[in-house]
């Protein structure tokens, strides 16, 4: 990495860490105008610094769908219905943070495993960084340009800082919805925690803290990309199967 870049870089990420100690990450991210790699966010890292400039993949841009629900939802669930079936890449935002918790050397560890036990929002210099990498990577990789980008938006941070840093590089298709009641999607993250999620987060306490933030936080994302018109509302409640069969109707949108 430059020496400028490097600089810029460091900075920022000490931006992130002293507006989260004080409560206020969505500040920092007026001044960030294009994706700089954070040092430590390097998991999706290839050799030159300059690739992460910019989202330059096929001539074409990426396609993308927001996939977007409470906790327990079922998103996760139907975006592996959906790659197998319309060869969509599926990042999860909230694997990409888990894994970037667990990588040696993080300096984001600590402020992830705080947001995630306690149903907080990462600010979104760190997601979005994750998120662009993993879009360069897969198309590198696969040639896929085509993304579900499951959990994010979740609040105004993500969506102001998506939106200054790659809204113009993506075609947004549309966003999915899963709606389910706080009773079954409560009950799914226990029993998914009961068996062996390892999950930090399913639990109780903590499910209580992120429906709070789904409430509060995510919500208006959802009402704000309904009144453009992109949000795909499906029933989430009811077999897996009875809720892919909604979503093929949602992706007949596309084929038709
Ligand atoms: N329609 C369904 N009926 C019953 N169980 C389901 C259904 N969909 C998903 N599940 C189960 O519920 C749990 C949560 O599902 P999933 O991980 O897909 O939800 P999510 O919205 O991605 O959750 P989170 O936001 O917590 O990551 C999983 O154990 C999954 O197997
Ligand atoms: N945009 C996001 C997505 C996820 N997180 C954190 C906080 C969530 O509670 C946690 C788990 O996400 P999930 O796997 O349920 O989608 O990850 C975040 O901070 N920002």
């Amino acid at each position: 990495m430059s020496t400028a870049l490097a600089s810029i870089a460091s900075s920022l990420s000490r931006k992130v860490l002293s507006n989260y100690v004080g409560h206020r990450p969505q500040i920092y991210f007026r001044s960030f105008t294009s994706c700089i790699l954070l040092p430590s966010i390097n998991k999706f890292s290839v050799t030159k610094p300059n690739q992460f400039k910019n989202l330059k993949m096929s001539s074409e841009k990426p396609k993308v769908i927001f996939v977007l629900g409470a906790p327990g939802a079922g998103k996760g669930t139907q975006c592996s219905n959906i790659v197998k079936t319309y060869g969509y890449a599926h990042l999860s935002a909230g694997d990409l943070l888990r894994e970037e918790r667990q990588r040696s050397g993080s300096e984001f560890g600590e402020l992830i495993e705080d947001c995630i036990v306690n149903g907080k929002i990462v600010p979104v210099a760190v997601t979005c960084s994750l998120l662009e990498n993993a879009m360069t990577k897969c198309f590198a990789e696969t040639g896929t340009n085509k993304f579900l980008i499951d959990g994010f938006p979740r609040n105004r941070d993500n969506l102001d800082g998506w939106t200054l840093q790659m809204s113009e590089k993506v075609d947004l298709q549309f966003v999915i919805v899963f709606d389910c009641t706080e009773e079954v999607c409560v009950e799914r993250c226990l029993k998914r925690g009961a068996a062996g999620s390892g999950r930090t987060d399913d639990n109780l306490e903590s499910l209580k803290k992120r429906f709070n933030t789904f409430y509060n936080d995510s919500l208006p994302i959802i009402e704000f990309y309904d009144a453009k018109n992109l949000v795909r509302k499906i029933n989430g409640v009811g077999d897996a199967d009875v809720v892919f069969e909604s979503v093929q109707k949602v992706f007949k949108e596309i084929k038709d």
